[in-house]
């Protein structure tokens, strides 16, 4: 299994830090808007209903947690945590400006010791923050922690296709068009981490093992976008 030890938090949340005015354009222009797509399967598979208690992990901007106070309606209740300051603060304006209505709470922490008790939640969804975690079963525990009996989560994150040509196309994209247009926003070393840790990063039945072995009875791993993104789907 890979050895996966990415740089110490303060780095990552940096790196965040830094992005955060560029971060929504980008994601936008970068997938050409198919983010929106593959966040929206994400809600879909963490089973999250109308008046579930939902929490989206390393929520940054907010674009999953909204989509998750959409699905819980005005009866749910929404928790978004994350450790930059400057992506919670577009999430709060965000909130203000296009949603006033949903009950969303922003938590300024660090996912790997989340500040609520056992078994509070229906439904957690994480968008491209597994691979940015310094400890990723750490990271899982926390989430069989806080979920309820029966709740569920899901787990969106880029992925290394199998197949050789996808994975040429997406090392390509990554050094061709991703770091170029970041280079060109002042943002050329925060894009450039993508591929490195993305190399570090588990793949699909590797994370289906070790979420196996924090004690979850249900992981499946889906790719998406011919592999180069994926879900993991888990329940206890
Ligand atoms: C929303 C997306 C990525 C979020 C993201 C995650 C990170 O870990 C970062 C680390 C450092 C800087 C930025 C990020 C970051 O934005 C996914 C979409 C954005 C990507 C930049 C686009 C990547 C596209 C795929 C490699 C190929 C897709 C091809 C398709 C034809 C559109
Ligand atoms: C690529 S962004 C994803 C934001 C959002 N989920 C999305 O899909 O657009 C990764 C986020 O994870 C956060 N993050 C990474 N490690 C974290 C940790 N240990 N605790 C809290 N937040 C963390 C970063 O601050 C950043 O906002």
């Amino acid at each position: 299994m890979t050895n996966y030890q990415p740089p110490f938090s303060n780095k990552i949340r940096n790196i965040f830090d830094r992005i955060a005015p560029v971060y929504d354009q980008l994601n936008d222009w970068l997938s050409l808007g198919q983010h929106r797509i593959w966040k929206e399967m994400t809600v879909k598979w963490s089973g999250a209903k109308p008046g579930d208690t939902c929490l989206d992990l390393c929520c940054g901007s907010g674009d999953l947690t909204f989509r998750l106070a959409r699905r819980a309606g005005m009866t749910g209740k929404v928790y978004g945590v994350d450790f930059s300051c400057n992506l919670l603060a577009t999430a709060k304006e965000r909130c203000q400006r296009y949603y006033p209505q949903p009950p969303i709470t922003w938590i300024e922490a660090d996912v790997l010791n989340l500040p609520f008790d056992d078994h509070q939640f229906d439904a957690i969804t994480m968008g491209y923050g597994l691979r940015n975690v310094k400890d990723i079963p750490r990271s899982l525990q926390e989430i069989y922690r806080v979920l309820k009996p029966g709740g569920k989560a899901a787990i969106l994150d880029f992925h290394r296709p199998s197949n050789e040509t996808f994975r040429a196309f997406q090392q390509w994209y990554l050094d061709n068009l991703v770091v170029p247009l970041a280079t060109n926003l002042g943002v050329k070393e925060e894009y450039a981490y993508i591929s490195p840790s993305l190399d570090r990063f588990p793949i699909g039945k590797e994370q289906v093992a070790i979420a196996q072995k924090v004690g979850f009875v249900n992981a499946t791993h889906y790719p998406i976008s011919n592999g180069m993104m994926g879900v993991l789907v888990i329940d206890n």
